[in-house]
């Protein structure tokens, strides 16, 4: 015990295509971090990043080029660490004829569940994910979401310490995402560690403590998602960009419009003759006290300020972005 759930150092991955003239493609750059047992982690960047080589790395699908890799303390791809995951791949392909219940035998055999065991488990397992009323049909006629939800359970099967999830809400209507969702804050509940990849940043947001961002192969950042999204996030370019403020203002609108750099005004609501909504972008705090008092100094009355929150998606839209023209 101790040990991180996951563990990289250095990790590079380099694909070689082509048997005589070799192309080579750098998938992963000498990526390191760290996931806590405990935590739902997100990785996080666009196509092509290297969030399904990671996973494939980490599960021992393909083989690291360089550096380290470890899953629960074991090295990536080693039995004793790979028994304790649960996997659910982005596009889980359940034989069509199968129902939910004979495919959890599938898997279960697959995963060396002793057949006592899954005939145990399947049947609450089912109830837990919703499927309890369609256990008997057979999968072909399920919607993506059913589909989706037997492969989550397929994952808990074995009752793993940790889950590596592709993409888990991919293609799910809102209400179904929500379910998602809940299972797997149970799931943290309960202890487990969950890692997902996923571009869905909104949802992201809703779930996971941390991300990792990655981009074209290379990690850009590992931060707290409340910490990104209330804007404290330190050495980044475009940080000084993320304090928003909305301020609910009376007074005089033109004398109010002086005080304030065009560039600072992202909206400017009127809500009545005299009175505005605004949302501001600040570099910091002085300039909201700067602002707020020469507001004041033109007459205004402040009935309302509120720091506007952050979308995870803007801050990895101005992280990848920054750097990308640092680079
Ligand atoms: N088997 C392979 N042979 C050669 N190149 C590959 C192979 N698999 C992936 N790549 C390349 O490695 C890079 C990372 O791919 P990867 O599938 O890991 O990205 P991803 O972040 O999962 O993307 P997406 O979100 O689009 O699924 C891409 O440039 C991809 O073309």
């Amino acid at each position: 015990m101790g040990e991180a759930a996951i563990e990289v150092e250095q990790l590079s991955k380099t694909y070689v295509e082509g048997m005589l003239r070799r192309k080579k493609r750098e998938a992963l750059r000498e990526v390191s971090f760290q996931v806590e047992r405990g935590e739902i982690f997100g990785l996080l960047g666009g196509n092509g990043a290297g969030k399904t080589t990671f996973i494939k790395i980490l599960l021992g699908i393909i083989r690291r080029s360089q550096g380290k890799a470890t899953l629960l303390g074991y090295p990536a791809g080693d039995i004793r660490g790979r028994r304790r995951v649960g996997y659910l791949p982005e596009n889980l392909r359940v034989p069509r004829h199968l129902t939910a219940i004979t495919a959890l035998e599938y898997y279960g055999h697959l995963s060396n569940v002793p057949s006592s065991v899954i005939r145990q488990r399947r049947g609450p397992l089912l109830e837990r994910v919703g499927l309890g009323a369609r256990a008997n049909d057979p999968v072909r006629n399920y919607s993506k979401g059913m589909l989706q939800r037997l492969g989550l359970a397929q994952a808990m099967l074995h009752d793993p310490d940790i889950f590596i999830l592709d993409e888990p809400t991919d293609g799910l209507d809102p209400l179904a995402r929500s379910q998602v969702r809940g299972y797997l804050a149970e799931l943290k509940q309960q202890g487990k560690t969950v890692f997902l990849n996923s571009h869905i940043l909104q949802e992201v947001e809703l779930i996971c403590d941390r991300v990792a961002i990655l981009d074209r192969g290379t990690l850009r950042r590992v931060a707290n998602v409340k910490e990104i999204t209330s804007g404290k996030i330190d050495g980044l370019a475009g940080a000084n960009q993320l304090l928003e403020v909305q301020l609910d203002l009376v007074g005089d609108e033109a004398r109010l419009r002086e005080v304030l750099p065009a560039d600072t005004i992202i909206t400017w609501q009127k809500l009545t003759a005299d009175s505005f909504r605004v949302v501001l972008r600040l570099p910091d705090q002085a300039a909201v006290d700067f602002f707020v008092d020469e507001l004041r100094l033109r007459g205004a009355s402040i009935i309302g300020l509120a720091r506007r929150r952050i979308s995870l998606e803007e801050a990895y839209l101005e992280i990848v972005a920054a750097e990308s023209i640092d680079n």
